[in-house]
């Protein structure tokens, strides 16, 4: 019996496994940061309005409170003394300090709200397209990058993104308004006086930027002191087996020291660059506080402004000073939030290597002949595996490729499946170049084994059904009955329910074969490419998934890539790879004939597998040995 409720993402209805192929939609997006947050910004550009227009309020509001008690005072100083006629005095003054004490608690919490619903979706929306444009990303580029590293990088971007509107948002652009309407305010009771604030304001924010930019470079080197120390507890942690079993704890502990008297340099001098911010900080709000209470007692001791401009001054100028508080940091962190987004868009999003074209089709593969032409090929310039490579592969033909270690084989199957693209010549498959097809119709119709199948941490059924997402329970057991893989499925401890992965069922390398070959008696496509399918399954099992496989091959185009020629012995027809060209061709009986490569490969073949013959003199050797 499956129980399903044990996995949170199980996808409960199978679907079609069609209404899943248009993968290809990835959307272009924007290389540059800043057309990267504007693209998504303006996505969402009302819902932003929005929030701007709420947080102007809000900013407005509180820095109106000091000119709204100016006006009590002002109302209560001009009063006859009479206290029943005060209220009647100070009224209107008083609904205005009431209506804007309301107005910047409401404002301020309405924007928040908008930004606590909308800040996650939209966080989402960018995970989504950056997932999608990262899955379009060849081969090439996925197996250079770190997996960690780069959903690392989507999520620090897409928080980045988020982050950077939140600060401008919140952080800034009340600062400005706040530095604006100050201004405004005591240009009415004094000029002079808002002279002395605006200075100080532009000042403040331009030396905050300014230490702000300097102190990024400690920042950085402390964060990359950090992050190399926890790089090497983790490498520690993960050999640690190894580092008990040489004894040397002692020296592992005095490896992570010195790295961390190295980081408590680094982190010393940036916390001694942020102290020294906070000096700035501290000297300049007090310049602030003081000089507007003496300035502004000293105009009024000549009678040059009022007791209520007195007091507005003295307000505004604690305001300003509580809305610039940490505003080199804010900046630091505003910068931080930016380098995110630059880094992830210029990591993730780099041009695509391998497209499809405008026109691509998606044909079905009804015979499976597969056809080299003249196929030139190298993974970087000045490295050529195949030159002018030409073969043809008959529909329904089961081919064997053999050769040493970095003779083409698996070059050739990657060229196949469209892993890298050729330089020239054409690679095509019943006819059509599979360069003129979508990768998905391609992918769709091939199916891999590969030596080493990797499983993803979900459920057994959730990997057995990645074959086919519409299969039924029944023909999920079918399919690993016929594998082989039931048998064990069933004998842990939730059967197909159960999670793959650390700390969960863990696999053998045997166990993962049979579940990628049910997987493919799954998927049922016509071309089958199978990477030493059966090598690390004991001899008793492998005969077993041996008989299935052949059952699975039948009017199937199959080729299998083989280490141990016995496991190809038997088919229709051998490939025999040498320095990316394609030495001998025809079965085992024609090929042993020949007394030629393959003749000597089976004889150099000890314990059945063939020796790496990676080194350039036993190439020479072997040379010398071909026949003319
Ligand atoms: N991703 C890659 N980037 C650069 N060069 C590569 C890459 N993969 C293979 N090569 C090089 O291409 C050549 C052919 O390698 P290939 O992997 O096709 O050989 P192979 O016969 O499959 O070897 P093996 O039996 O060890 O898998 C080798 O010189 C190898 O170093």
């Amino acid at each position: 019996m499956i129980r399903r409720d044990t996995h949170r993402f199980f996808i409960k209805k199978p679907r079609p496994s069609e209404s899943f192929q248009r993968a290809a939609d990835a959307p272009a997006l924007p290389t540059t940061p800043f057309w990267f947050i504007f693209y998504f910004v303006n996505k969402f550009r009302w819902w932003y309005v929005a929030m701007i227009v709420l947080e102007i309020l809000h900013a407005t509001c509180g820095i109106m409170l000091p000119y709204a008690i100016g006006e009590i005072i002002r109302s209560v100083t001009r009063s006859t003394g009479d206290s029943k006629l005060i209220f009647d005095t100070v009224k209107q003054p008083l609904m205005l300090f009431a209506v804007l004490s309301v107005g910047e608690v409401v404002f301020g919490r309405v924007g928040g709200l908008l930004q606590t619903l909308r800040h996650p979706i939209h966080r989402q929306h960018i995970v989504r397209a950056l997932y999608a444009y990262l899955q379009q990303h060849s081969h090439r580029y996925l197996s250079s990058s770190f997996a960690g590293a780069l959903a690392h990088r989507i999520s620090e971007t897409s928080l980045g993104v988020t982050q950077t509107m939140s600060m401008l948002i919140t952080e800034f652009m009340p600062v400005i308004i706040v530095y604006i309407v100050s201004t405004a305010l005591l240009y009415r009771a004094y000029p002079p006086l808002a002279a002395f604030v605006g200075i100080w304001a532009v000042f403040f924010i331009s030396i905050s930027f300014w230490l702000a930019t300097r102190s990024r470079f400690h920042a950085r080197r402390a964060a990359a002191a950090r992050s190399d120390t926890t790089g090497i507890i983790v490498d520690s942690v993960t050999n640690l087996v190894s580092t008990k079993l040489f004894a040397r704890l002692g020296f592992e502990r005095h490896y992570l020291n010195e790295r961390l008297k190295y980081e408590l340099i680094q982190v010393r001098r940036s916390n001694w660059y942020s102290e020294r911010i906070r000096w700035f900080q501290f000297i300049a709000s007090a310049i602030l506080k003081v000089g507007t209470v003496f300035y502004s007692l000293f105009l009024w001791s000549r009678g040059k402004i009022s007791a209520a401009d007195f007091v507005v001054a003295t307000s505004l100028s604690l305001l300003i000073i509580s809305e610039a508080r940490n505003l080199s940091k804010r900046f630091l962190e505003f910068f931080e939030h930016i380098g995110n987004v630059s880094n992830g868009v210029g990591t993730i999003v780099q041009p695509h290597e391998l497209i499809d074209r405008e026109n691509a089709i998606a044909p079905s593969i009804t015979q499976g002949k597969i056809e080299f032409r003249h196929v030139d090929f190298s993974y970087y310039s000045g490295k050529t595996v195949f030159n002018n490579l030409s073969v043809t592969i008959q529909p329904g033909e089961r081919v064997g490729l053999v050769g040493f270690s970095g003779s083409g084989k698996s070059t050739f199957v990657n060229l196949i499946l469209r892993l890298f693209d050729r330089q020239s010549g054409q690679i095509l498959i019943d006819g059509v170049d599979i360069g003129d097809m979508t990768q998905d119709a391609l992918h769709t119709q091939i199916s891999l084994i590969p030596q080493d199948p990797s499983l993803f941490h979900r459920t057994l059924l959730e990997n057995i059904r990645y074959g086919r997402l519409d299969a039924t329970d029944e023909e999920v057991f079918e399919a690993s009955r016929k594998a082989h893989a039931h048998e064990f499925i069933m004998r842990t401890k939730e059967g197909y329910d159960s999670l793959v992965g650390e700390r969960r069922v863990k696999l053998s390398g045997g166990q993962r074969q049979r579940i990628a070959i049910t997987r493919v008696i799954l998927k049922d496509a016509p071309i089958l490419i199978l990477d030493e399918a059966t090598s690390s399954l004991d001899s008793i099992t492998e005969k077993a998934i041996q008989d299935t496989l052949d059952l699975v091959m039948d009017g199937k185009t199959v080729i299998v890539v083989a280490h141990r020629l016995s496991t190809i012995a038997h088919l229709d027809r051998i490939l025999v790879f040498d320095q990316g060209s394609i030495v001998e061709d025809g079965t085992h009986a024609k090929l042993l004939a020949q007394r030629g490569a393959y003749y000597r490969l089976w004889q150099m073949q000890a314990g059945g597998f063939l020796p790496e013959k990676d080194d350039h003199n036993e190439h020479l050797e072997f040379q010398k040995q071909r026949p003319a």
